[in-house]
C-alpha cells in the first residue's frame, strides 16, 4: 500500500494551502479530490467566480445612483458577456490546479476519499496509508425540507445562468441571497422583481443589526424586496413559472427560486465515524490547533465547525500545517485566532465588518463606547449619489477597537485599516494621529470624522 506523510482531502483553497505548506517543508504529501473539476468552491463557484458579476453590477448600480447628477445615460450591460468572462477564468482553474500541485511535488489522487481507519484511506479504488490526514472537504448547499425542493436551483446553478429572468426569489436572508439579489436587481431588465425570503426574524445574522437595517433600506430602494419571518411550505412548478407557498399570506409567483438558505459541511461520504472523528451538523469539531478528536487528523475550511470564509480557511490551513510540523519537532502547537476576522458582503453598497457587533457586546455585558452614523451626507457619498452609507465603531473605555462596521462603496479598504489596528492593538487616538496623512480626499481619510466622537 502506498504510504504518505500527509494526505489532504479536498483541493479547495484550504486543502491546497496546507498541501503547499507541507510539501515546501519536504513532507511526502498527497491530495485527494473527488470532483472532475479540482480547485474548490472559492475559485470555481464562490468568491472569485461571483466577483465577475459584482464588478459589472457595481458600475450599473453606481450609474443609476448618478443618473441626472452627471450621468446622462445608463450603461448597457449583458449578463451573458459577464458569464463568458467568468467562464474564461473558471475553465482554466482545474488544469492549473493540478499542474500547480504536481509542479510542487504533491501527488494528485483523483477519487472520493473515505476513512477505513485512522491511518488508512480509500481514495477511488485504491487504499493508502498516511501518518497525518488533513480533511478539507468544504460544504455544499443545505437541503431544504420543503415540498418541491427539486424545483430550486443552487448558487452553483445561478452562477452558470446564461440569462437572467425578471422575477427571482432567494430563499434565505444570508450572504449568498443578498449578494446575488444585488446582482439580479442590476443586471436584468429595469423591471426586475427580486425577493429575499428569510425564515428568521432578521437577515444577515453575523452582521450588526443597525447596519443590516441600513443595507435592507438600501436594497429596497434599489428594488429588492426583503421579507423576514416567512415560513415556506412548498414550491410548485406550472409551465415556466414557480409558485412559492407560505404558511400564511398570498403565494409568490416567480421565474426562478434559488436555495441560498445556508451550506452544510460535506463530511458524510468520508465516514468520519469509522475513524472516530467527532462532528455535528455544523461541521467537524476542532481544537485551536485544528486537530480533530483524533490528534493526527486535522480539519480545516468549510468542513470544520468554525467560520465559512476563504481566508479563514487559508489561515486554518497554515495552522494545521504548522501543527503537523510542531508534532514532528516536539514543539508547542500553534493557535488559530478568530478575534479579528473581517467579512465583506459584496452588495452595492458593500457591508463590511471586523470584530464584534453591538449585540455581541451587549450579550457579553462588555462595556463599550460607540460612534455611529447612518445615511451619511458627507461629500464622499453625495458625489456618488449614495444615500445609505453608514458606519459604527465600537471601542473599550481605553479606546481599544472592539468592532468596526461600514456600509458604503469601499468597505474593504476601511475594514482593512481597522483589521490592522485591531491586530496591532492600536487605540483610536493613535489611529487618528497616524491617519491624518491618509490620501485626501478618500473613503479612508473620512475615518478621522468617525473617530472624533470616541476621543476625549
Ligand atoms: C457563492 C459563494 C460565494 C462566496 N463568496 C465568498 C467571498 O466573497 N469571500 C469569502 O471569504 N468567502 C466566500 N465564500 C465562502 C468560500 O468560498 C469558502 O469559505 C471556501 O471556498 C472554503 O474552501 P474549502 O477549501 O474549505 O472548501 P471547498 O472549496 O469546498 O473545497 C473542498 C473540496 O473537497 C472536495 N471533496 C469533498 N469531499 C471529498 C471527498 N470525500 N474526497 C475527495 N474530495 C472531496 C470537493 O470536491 C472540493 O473540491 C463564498 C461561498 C459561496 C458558495
Ligand atoms: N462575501 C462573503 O464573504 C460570502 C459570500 C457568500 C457566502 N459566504 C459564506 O458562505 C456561507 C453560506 O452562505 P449562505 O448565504 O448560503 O448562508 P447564510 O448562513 O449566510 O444564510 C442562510 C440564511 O438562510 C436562512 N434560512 C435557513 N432556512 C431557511 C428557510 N427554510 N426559509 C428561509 N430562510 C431560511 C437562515 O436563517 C440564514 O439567515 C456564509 O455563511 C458565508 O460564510 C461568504
Amino acid at each position: 500500500m502506498e504510504q504518505f506523510d500527509v494526505i489532504v482531502i479536498g483541493t479547495g483553497t484550504a486543502g491546497q494551502t496546507a498541501a503547499y505548506d507541507l510539501a515546501a517543508e519536504g513532507y511526502r504529501v498527497a491530495i485527494a479530490e473527488n470532483s472532475p473539476t479540482p480547485g474548490g468552491v472559492c475559485a470555481l463557484r464562490g468568491c472569485q467566480a461571483k466577483k465577475w458579476f459584482y464588478e459589472t453590477m457595481e458600475v450599473v448600480a453606481r450609474s443609476r445612483h448618478l443618473l441626472g447628477k452627471g450621468i446622462t445615460k445608463l450603461p448597457g450591460f449583458n449578463w451573458d458577456q459577464v458569464q463568458k468572462q467568468k467562464t474564461r477564468f473558471t475553465s482554466k482553474v482545474p488544469e492549473n490546479t493540478i499542474a500547480g500541485l504536481k509542479g510542487s511535488g504533491i501527488t494528485y489522487l483523483q477519487g472520493q476519499a473515505k476513512f477505513l481507519d485512522t491511518t488508512t484511506l480509500r481514495i477511488g479504488e485504491n487504499d493508502y496509508k498516511t501518518r497525518y490526514v488533513i480533511v478539507a472537504t468544504g460544504a455544499v448547499p443545505a437541503q431544504l425540507p420543503i415540498d418541491g425542493a427539486q424545483h430550486l436551483i443552487t448558487s452553483d446553478d445561478f452562477l452558470n445562468l446564461t440569462a437572467l429572468p425578471p422575477r427571482i426569489a432567494f430563499i434565505g436572508g444570508g450572504f449568498i441571497s443578498f449578494e446575488f439579489a444585488h446582482f439580479a436587481a442590476r443586471l436584468g431588465s429595469r423591471n426586475q422583481n427580486i425577493h429575499i425570503l428569510e425564515a428568521g426574524d432578521r437577515t444577515l445574522g453575523p452582521f450588526d443589526q443597525d447596519m443590516v437595517t441600513q443595507l435592507v433600506r438600501a436594497s429596497e430602494a434599489d428594488g429588492i424586496q426583503v421579507r423576514t419571518g416567512v415560513s415556506i411550505t412548498s414550491v410548485t412548478k406550472n409551465s415556466d413559472e414557480y409558485t412559492v407557498h407560505f404558511k400564511s399570506g398570498p403565494p409568490l409567483v416567480v421565474d426562478l427560486v434559488v436555495n441560498s438558505a445556508g451550506r452544510t459541511p460535506d463530511i458524510e461520504p468520508l465516514s468520519p465515524d469509522t475513524a472516530g472523528i467527532k462532528s455535528s451538523r455544523r461541521g467537524i469539531d476542532v481544537n485551536p490547533a485544528m486537530q480533530t478528536s483524533i490528534p493526527h487528523i486535522f480539519a480545516i475550511g468549510d468542513c470544520a465547525d468554525t467560520v465559512m470564509l476563504a481566508r479563514v480557511a487559508d489561515m486554518e490551513a497554515h495552522v494545521a500545517a504548522r501543527s503537523i510540523m510542531a508534532l514532528e519537532n516536539g514543539t508547542d502547537l500553534p493557535v488559530m485566532d478568530y478575534t479579528v476576522v473581517p467579512a465583506v458582503l459584496f452588495t452595492y453598497p458593500q457591508l463590511g465588518m471586523v470584530g464584534k457587533t453591538e449585540e455581541m457586546l451587549q450579550k457579553e455585558n462588555t462595556p463599550y463606547r460607540k460612534s455611529h452614523e447612518t445615511e451619511l451626507n458627507w461629500p464622499t457619498y453625495r458625489r456618488i449619489g449614495m444615500t445609505h452609507a453608514a458606519y459604527k465603531i465600537l471601542t473599550d473605555d481605553k479606546g481599544g477597537i472592539l468592532g468596526a462596521h461600514f456600509l458604503g462603496d469601499n468597505t474593504t479598504g476601511l475594514v482593512n485599516i481597522f483589521k490592522q489596528a485591531m491586530i496591532d492593538k492600536t487605540p483610536v487616538s493613535r489611529l487618528k494621529n497616524d491617519h491624518i496623512m491618509a490620501p485626501y480626499p478618500s473613503r479612508e481619510s473620512d475615518i478621522l470624522y468617525m473617530l472624533d466622537p470616541l476621543i476625549d
